[in-house]
């Protein structure tokens, strides 16, 4: 991935931080979209029908946790900008370790939200975009919502790579602060309203051109895969919320 800070070996900036979140974003709506294709199918996340012998919780939470240990040995936790759903009992990995360049002060490996984003997923996100009813195709529905859940982590748990560059763009206004513990003055420090306004607009946006049915005509039908307001709900209220809680975590932490 050319725009990972963490492959790149370009400078870390503000702006290539930025230009990665900015690609992080179709990654996101494409996977919204692809969830779209399939009903809520909720019997995938219901924990009482017992759908997985000897496994008591819902199907969706086996196949997230059978796919994170595949992946797993596969290395994709070495990544520092990977972060499990199910850290506990990860096998190791088996193939040969890359090494990502230390870019991130090591107490950012204690930050893991994911519970939260798992939450907000499930109970507030999914039933907002997709439609009532059940198809049965539970494997491939829980391979997208696989999918949008890594996306929106990868791009959540990304608040630490953010956090780092302004941390050493201005460590002087940073470090009274964190010393202070003072979580509200680091939150407004850190806080660009008009940087947030501007990534509304722009997912909005995406939303509208990857989204829409493509003909050959010029006849335009005005349906959308998924609706534009629903995504820059979906940054409004929890993805940049959540990224900027990952970076008051990652800054508290800075100077230990
Ligand atoms: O771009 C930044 O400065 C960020 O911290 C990222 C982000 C976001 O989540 O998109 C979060 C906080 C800022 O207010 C603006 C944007």
């Amino acid at each position: 991935d050319s725009n990972s800070v963490s492959h790149s070996g370009n400078a870390l900036n503000l702006e290539s931080v930025r230009d990665s979140l900015i690609r992080q974003e179709d990654t996101i709506v494409f996977s919204l979209i692809e969830r779209a294709r399939y009903p809520v199918n909720s019997r995938l996340y219901n924990q009482t029908l017992g759908l997985v012998p000897g496994f008591s919780r819902s199907l969706v939470h086996f196949i997230v946790k059978e796919t994170e240990a595949i992946q797993a040995k596969a290395g994709r936790y070495e990544n520092p900008e990977e972060n499990p759903f199910f850290p506990n009992g990860l096998p190791p990995s088996v193939v040969p370790t890359h090494k990502y360049p230390q870019v991130l002060h090591p107490a950012a490996a204690s930050i893991n939200i994911n519970e939260h984003i798992w939450d907000m997923y499930f109970n507030q996100l999914l039933p907002l975009f997709v439609a009532e009813g059940d198809d049965g195709n539970y494997a491939s529905t829980a391979a997208s919502d696989l999918n949008c859940l890594q996306a929106l982590s990868r791009r959540i748990h990304y608040g630490k790579y953010v956090a780092e560059v302004k941390f050493r763009e201005a460590p002087q206004d940073y470090e009274p602060l964190i010393r202070a513990k003072d979580r509200d003055a680091l939150m407004n420090l850190l806080t660009f309203k008009n940087v947030e306004e501007m990534v509304k607009k722009r997912v909005a946006k995406k939303a509208t051109v990857f989204g829409q049915e493509v003909t050959l005509g010029n006849n335009s039908s005005g349906n959308y895969k998924i609706d534009p307001l629903i995504v820059s709900h979906l940054y409004a209220e929890w993805v940049m919320p959540l990224t900027k809680l990952v970076e008051v975590e990652y800054l508290l932490r800075r100077l230990d």
